[in-house]
């Protein structure tokens, strides 16, 4: 159940199904049972008003009140717009609703003590306004819950942007599968709690369509999951390479070389600068620590084909030395993690860094960038977030993990996953260190880069929600064993 439909996708799941003789009144029909069903399986029984839009969305609105009113609740049903105007499965559902139908006026939801929002679904074509956008308002200030219908009112499914207004809803129940719009920050926000309802569009459905965005869980992974297995040593397991910064800078390597070992690797060495070399062998153990200075250093260093994964960026100082130790690690054809201030090295240059990452020899590179670090390097591109991580991976020709509440990670074939576990906890300092060591770890391991990285996201929001309140970085490793004895 982990795929996502955009809203393109969506109508055509539909139209597969009508076409392989599921009437669309069927679907509506099961569309709108199900929402009553959410309704009246949540909420205490209460006067609602169904907000009915003019399209399709608005049809489950009237089969929803027909099946609350049925079932003893007092329902008020508004339309938006003339009931004449009614087409197809949604003028027969109307035909079938033997209440009174009330023009949507701006009091429409004045003293309800619940809301169904069936105005606008997936055919949203424009902004927001006039009495919907009141009726937004006037919901928002009585605080009275609303249950959206696929999606709340406003909210665009594809992209999570609000156009205009939308209703922040309680519940919203959607049907067959997600849409990026319910996982994406916006969305996020305005979707509640979120149920899918399988409303009789048959599985073979995503055969054609084959979709591409997922929600990131370990069902997209897991299969590809590197477990040890008897016989291995430590080396077969991958050495995993962290470079650490200078002598007062060296404390976020040393998380994400910790994280790496929690995550796996066989091995973790952490090639620190002669002058850090002190500090950096002080505070570690498991974790190996060897000097390697300047790039040409780190060229001979990785020469050893076992050190296979390595992460540089995390306090690496922002400049000519970072950038050729990235440019060097790229030639050694070691898997790499690019983070921080690896990235933003190349602000002047991104160029630079994609010819690199193109180069015959480079292994496979995975880009952790959060937002300010994504706009220094991909300055034009725009549009969601989902949109803009997968121009990046495809400019970049690496795996894009745009970090935030909704973190997305992206691949250059065009496959892209948004994360949905992580709490607000993990925005600490350090937190990202350890995610980019995570993923350090798997690579090590050999395993896939878009599921490592999608793995790494995943193990990480669990780690934070596992440990929960008072959460610092140095605790996401430590929470690593926890969560994957869960996981397997
Ligand atoms: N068989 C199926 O397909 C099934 C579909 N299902 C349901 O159908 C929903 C999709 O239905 P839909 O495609 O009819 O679009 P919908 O969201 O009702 O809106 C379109 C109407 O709104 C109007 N409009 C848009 N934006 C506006 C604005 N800002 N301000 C004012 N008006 C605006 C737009 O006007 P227009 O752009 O044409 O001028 C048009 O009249 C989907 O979300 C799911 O709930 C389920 O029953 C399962 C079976
Ligand atoms: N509000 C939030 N909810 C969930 N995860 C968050 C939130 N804010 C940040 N994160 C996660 O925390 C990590 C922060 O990384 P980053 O911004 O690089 O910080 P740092 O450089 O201090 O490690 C990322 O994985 C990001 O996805
Ligand atoms: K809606």
């Amino acid at each position: 159940m982990h795929e996502l439909l955009t809203v393109d996708e969506m109508s055509r799941a539909d139209r597969w199904a009508i076409a392989q003789g599921t009437p669309g009144l069927t679907l509506m029909e099961n569309a709108g049972r199900a929402v009553a069903e959410a309704v009246t399986a949540r909420f205490k029984r209460a006067s609602v008003a169904v907000l009915c839009g003019p399209g399709n969305n608005g049809g489950d609105g009237f089969v929803a009140a027909r099946h609350l009113s049925e079932a003893g609740w007092s329902v008020t049903l508004y339309l938006l717009g003339e009931r004449e105007k009614l087409t197809g499965d949604a003028a027969e559902m109307a035909r079938r609703w033997n209440g009174a139908i009330h023009p949507m006026t701006g009091d429409a939801v004045r003293g309800a003590g619940l809301i169904i929002d069936a105005i606008f679904g997936a055919g949203l074509s424009r902004p927001v306004e006039g009495v919907p956008a009141e009726l937004i308002q006037a919901a928002a200030r009585a605080g009275t819950p609303v249950v959206a219908v696929d999606m709340p009112s406003g909210l665009h499914g594809d992209t999570g942007e609000v156009l205009g207004a939308a209703f922040k809803a309680v519940l919203t129940v959607t049907f067959f599968r997600a849409k990026p719009g319910h996982y994406l920050l916006g969305g996020r926000r305005h979707c509640g709690e979120l149920l899918l309802r399988d409303i009789g569009i048959g599985e073979e459905a995503l055969g054609e369509l084959l979709p591409h965005t997922y929600e990131n869980c370990p069902s997209l992974w897991l299969g590809g999951f590197p477990r040890p297995e008897f016989g291995d040593h430590k080396y077969t397991r991958g050495h995993g390479v962290v470079v650490s910064g200078g002598m007062s800078t060296t404390g976020a390597a040393r998380l994400g070389a910790r994280a790496a070992l929690r995550a796996g690797a066989g091995l973790v060495t952490l090639a620190s600068p002669s002058s850090a070399l002190m500090v950096n062998a002080s505070q570690l153990t498991a974790v190996m620590v060897r000097a390697v200075n300047t790039p040409d250093e780190l060229t001979a260093f990785l020469e050893d084909k076992r050190r296979n994964a390595v992460l540089i960026g995390p306090g690496a100082g922002i400049g000519g030395p970072t950038r050729e130790k990235v440019l060097a690690i790229l030639l050694s054809g070691a898997a790499v993690v690019l983070d921080a201030d690896a990235l933003t090295s190349f602000e002047e240059v991104p160029r630079d860094l994609f010819v690199a990452i193109e180069g015959y020899f480079a292994g496979p590179a995975v880009l952790t960038p959060h937002e300010g670090e994504f706009k220094r390097l991909f300055k034009d591109i725009e549009g969601s977030k989902l949109e803009r991580a997968r121009a990046a991976a495809r400019r970049a020709g690496a795996i894009v993990v745009l970090k935030g509440p909704d973190t997305v990670i992206a691949a250059p074939d065009g496959r892209a996953a948004i994360n949905t576990n992580a709490s607000p906890e993990l925005a600490t300092a350090g937190s990202g260190d350890v995610l980019a060591g995570i993923i350090t770890g798997l690579l090590a391991q050999s395993m896939a880069p878009f599921e490592a990285a999608c793995a790494a996201v995943w193990l990480h929001g669990e780690a934070g929600r596992a440990f929960g309140p008072g959460l610092i970085a140095e605790d996401l490793p430590e929470m690593l064993p926890v969560v994957l004895r869960d996981l397997f």
